[in-house]
């Protein structure tokens, strides 16, 4: 597939896009059930890291699939290949600079390696977003498990469909037990801790 073709190295290499925006870039891969807080957490995380001066991208899966990923079902071929497109797409963002806040459920443990394999050590932050089946099903946030119940809605993440834990995620965060603003606190922590937020300049 790749045969003929030669890279094109581009003259502003990813360190020096770092230094443009003022902080080190990298991908926060939130992976968990539907309605177990992805998009929630992402959108939060986005304004607690804008407040701070961070350059973001959310990347969510009900998005990306009005567009970029429109053409895709929810089989399992469509969600390996909405995976792989979706990291492909947050490493150009990370390459351009830019903290990338992935929202996917992602069920693929592989898939999700495959990604990881794509960054090096410190710019892939896979967040496993836990919370029980039964929990996300008292959610519901968009109606969908009275859709599997009521309508017979087949193929759906947890019910009738895999969803594969992490080995060893960086982070793990228990939307049961902790509260929004916890799990925003904890994921901050983490960042500040691991100097993923520190000022980047020119020396
Ligand atoms: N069959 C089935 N299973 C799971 N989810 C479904 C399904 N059909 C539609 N939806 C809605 O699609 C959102 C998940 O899309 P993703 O792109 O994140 O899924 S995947 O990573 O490709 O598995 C998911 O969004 P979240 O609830 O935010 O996870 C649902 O709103
Ligand atoms: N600690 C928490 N983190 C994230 N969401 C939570 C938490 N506690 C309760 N919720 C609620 O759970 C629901 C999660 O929905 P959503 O963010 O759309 O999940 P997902 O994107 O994983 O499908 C929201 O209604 C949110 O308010």
């Amino acid at each position: 597939m790749t045969r003929n073709l030669v890279w094109a190295k581009p003259n502003i290499d990813s360190y020096q896009k770092n230094i443009l925006s003022g902080h080190s870039s990298f991908t926060l891969w939130l992976t968990g059930l539907s309605g177990s807080g992805k998009s929630t957490l992402a959108q939060e995380l986005e304004v607690k890291l804008y407040d701070m001066g961070v350059h973001t991208v959310i990347l969510d899966g009900d998005n990306l699939r009005h567009g970029l990923c429109r053409d895709l079902d929810f089989s399992e071929y469509g969600r390996l290949e909405n995976i792989r497109r979706v990291g492909e797409v947050s490493k150009l963002f990370v390459d351009s600079g830019i903290v990338t806040l992935v929202s996917l459920i992602s069920p693929y443990r592989e898939a999700r390696d495959e990604v990881r394999n794509l960054f090096d050590d410190e710019s892939f932050i896979e967040v496993f977003v836990k919370c029980g089946i039964d929990t996300c099903i008292k959610r519901d946030p968009k109606g969908l498990y009275q859709k599997v119940k009521k309508e017979g809605l087949r193929g759906f993440t947890g019910i009738d469909s895999p969803y594969e834990e992490p080995f060893n995620p960086e982070i793990v965060i228990d939307t049961e037990i902790s509260t929004i603003e916890e799990c925003v606190v904890t994921i901050i922590d983490y960042l500040k801790s691991h100097e993923r937020l520190n000022v980047i300049s020119k020396s």
